[in-house]
């Protein structure tokens, strides 16, 4: 997969860009504040609609344009599924997502269409924070794959609130409790199979993801990652159980549970309990990894999932890289940018001193929203 083309129109600061990036290594050059991070949202937000950063997606229209009378768009032309396609997001005056012209309702719809795989400063709190965070990179990498999933997941958070407000209810009225089996029954079918399908991509990942971790710490640390059960369902639940296995014995815990979620008005067992366990040579990561070692692990993760994607889809995701490169070691960059060789990548940066490593690189400078592709212009000298 790769960017022919891409166009914005009053994304955050960026008035008008258009660029028609390399197959291989775009570095995107600037100081702080001038758009970098603004284009690889804008690139991101092709892949399923979402930001990655700060904010929510009304923040992105840029402040002063004029909103009477212009519009906020991401357009690109894709090579992906074998052949060039347009992918279209307009984010202002109204969100409209089109495929090759043609408007698609819900959300959703680039899913499995142009897939990347990003990795930003923000990508650490994998490593560092709540469970939150490790279900939401699983979800959202199974997303770009299988698009289905996505409604399995929006289904499931349905179920689980529906269920909540039955809960809350029946906590009043006892007599709302004769509805509660029909959510059990929904919330543990749909719980189970989020659980096997996040299983089942995991299993493939940590492989993927240990081999990776063995060259980046040159054989001196072994990472395993595995799935996790949480909430009442932790050491009752088999992870590695069938789906109807899952299904059964989440149904039997929602029931025994049943006092305890009355009580506190929500759900104590299903995925959205679950975690992946990160471990380094036998420890959790959370709590024993230094940053560098965190790094590693998100790098990692990250060029494992890049392997799931070019195994699923046959083709190669688009990698972005936003300020990361800095982060890391001379031994580190070296070992990514090896292993990012054939598929079309973005850095950002805030000088080109990467150039050193990535000789064949396509330079794009950026200076207040304005993009100059090949670097800065030479200004003439006054006088
Ligand atoms: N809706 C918006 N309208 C106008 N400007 C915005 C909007 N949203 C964000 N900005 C501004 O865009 C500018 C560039 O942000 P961006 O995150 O792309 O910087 P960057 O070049 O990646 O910098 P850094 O190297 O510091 O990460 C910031 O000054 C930010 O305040």
């Amino acid at each position: 997969m790769r960017i022919n083309s891409l166009s914005l129109e009053n994304y955050r600061n960026i008035i008008r860009c258009d660029l028609t990036p390399g197959e291989g290594v775009n570095l995107i050059v600037g100081d702080n504040a001038q758009g970098k991070t603004n284009l690889m949202e804008a690139i991101w937000l092709l892949t399923g609609e979402k930001t990655f950063r700060y904010g929510r997606e009304h923040d992105i229209p840029r402040l002063d344009m004029d909103r009477e009378t212009q519009r906020t768009r991401v357009y690109a032309n894709v090579f992906a599924e074998g052949r060039d396609q347009e992918l279209e997001y307009i984010l202002w005056p109204r969100r409209q997502v089109k495929i090759n012209g043609i408007t698609e309702p819900g959300r959703g719809a680039f899913s499995g269409k142009l897939c990347c795989v990003i990795f930003s400063p923000n990508h650490l709190s994998l490593v560092r924070d709540g469970p939150a965070e490790r279900r939401d990179f699983l979800d959202g990498a199974i997303s770009q794959l299988r698009p289905q999933y996505i409604k399995v997941l929006s289904d499931y958070n349905r179920a689980l609130a529906q269920r909540s407000t039955l809960l809350r209810e029946a906590f009043r009225d006892r007599g709302r409790l004769d509805l509660l089996p029909v959510f059990d029954y929904h919330v543990a079918r749909l719980g189970s199979l989020i659980q096997v399908t996040r299983q089942s991509y995991l299993t493939r990942l940590a492989e993927y993801a240990a081999g990776f971790h063995q060259g980046i710490s040159a054989g001196k640390e072994e990472l395993s990652v595995r799935y996790t059960i949480g909430g009442t369902g932790s050491g009752i639940l088999d992870p590695e159980g069938s789906r109807e296995e899952l299904e059964q014995a989440l149904l039997s815990l929602l029931e025994q549970g049943r006092e305890e979620d009355l009580r506190l008005g929500s759900t104590g067992a299903g995925p959205h309990r679950d975690d992946l366990a990160l471990r380094l040579s036998g420890r959790a990561a959370r709590n024993f990894a230094s940053q560098g070692q965190q790094r590693s692990i998100v790098l990692s993760l990250k060029l494992a999932e890049c392997e799931m994607i070019a195994d699923t889809m046959h083709s190669q995701p688009v990698v972005l890289l936003d300020d990361v490169m800095s982060e890391l070691d001379r031994s580190r960059r070296e070992y990514l940018l090896n292993r990012l060789t054939g598929r079309q990548v973005f850095i950002t940066a805030c000088d080109d001193s990467l150039l050193w490593e990535t000789s064949d690189a396509e330079v794009v400078a950026v200076q207040n929203g304005e993009f100059y592709p090949g670097g800065f212009p030479i200004c003439e000298e006054e006088g």
